[in-house]
């Protein structure tokens, strides 16, 4: 934990100076308070075979180091926790009961019910896979998935491609092709990759898969990240950003 501190302090600093040079529309405030985490992106009782076999050959490539698994952490201390968030100075801020019940949106449900996923990233490659089953709560048609909770995962999935490679982002425009409904419970593989790099946008390719890849079930193409932060993360970063998730 002490090593993660270091990283929030470094990280602090450095969009500091991005800060004082002028993108002046943000603003942030951290926290270094103790955390306690609890990994959701390792396997439990939900979890189909699928999911688990995926899961388990993702893990194994990670040996190599070529992969790693991204962490995604819940804080469980009941004081606030002012870790990282970020709004905007014309935007009408959050009032503090409100930010106090703030969660990520993807990890809000209970387990099994909504979004199961784990995610690996491959730095050499800039890309990222996320595995995917989309609980019953997740339903659009019936008995299959609703596009807008596949939009949520594609663009979670696109959101820490870019955050990887290139640092904090907000989404500016996203264009899916759905072509194939998934069906409630199956397993997808969402794979998103960074194409190009033009000033502060980043433009980053994605396709969500069937598990035996014969199925293509949507696709983004040429979805718009631009970033906020321009900071080149390490993977300790990385996992302290998943960890500050509430
Ligand atoms: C967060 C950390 C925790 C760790 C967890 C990580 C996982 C998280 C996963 C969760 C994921 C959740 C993700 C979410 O849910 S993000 C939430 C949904 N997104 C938003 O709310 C974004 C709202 N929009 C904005 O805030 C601003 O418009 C932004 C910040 C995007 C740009 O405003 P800003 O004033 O800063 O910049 P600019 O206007 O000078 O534009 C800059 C450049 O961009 C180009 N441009 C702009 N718009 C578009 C467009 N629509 N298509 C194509 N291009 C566009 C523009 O032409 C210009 O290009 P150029 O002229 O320079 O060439």
């Amino acid at each position: 934990m002490d090593g993660c501190l270091h990283c929030v302090f470094t990280w602090q600093k450095a969009c500091s100076i991005f800060h004082t040079q002028g993108w002046k529309h943000l603003r942030r405030s951290f926290s270094t308070e103790k955390v306690i985490h609890k990994d959701h992106s390792l396997p439990n009782p939900s979890w189909s075979k699928d999911l688990r076999l995926l899961f388990d050959q993702f893990m194994k490539k990670c040996e190599d180091g070529s992969w790693k698994h991204l962490p995604s952490s819940e804080c469980k201390v009941p004081q606030r926790i002012h870790s990282f968030k970020t709004y905007f100075l014309d935007s009408k801020p959050v009032k503090e009961d409100q930010l106090s019940q703030a969660r990520p949106f993807t990890r809000s449900y209970e387990v099994g019910q909504g979004f199961e996923y784990a995610m690996f990233y491959n730095e050499d490659e800039k890309r990222t896979v996320c595995l995917f089953q989309g609980g019953p709560y997740l339903e659009g048609p019936p008995g299959f998935l609703h596009g807008g909770a596949l939009a949520t995962m594609i663009d979670t999935t696109l959101g820490v491609c870019t955050i990887s490679c290139m640092g904090l982002f907000m989404t500016a425009n996203l264009n899916i092709n759905f072509k194939s409904p998934i069906p409630l419970c199956s397993v997808v593989v969402i794979s998103s990759q960074l194409d190009k790099v033009e000033g502060r946008k980043v433009f980053v390719s994605c396709n969500v898969r069937s598990v035996d890849e014969k199925t293509l079930h949507s696709d983004a193409t040429d979805p718009v990240l631009v970033i906020l932060y321009p900071y080149r993360m390490t993977f300790l970063h990385l996992i302290l950003l998943f960890s500050l998730q509430r």
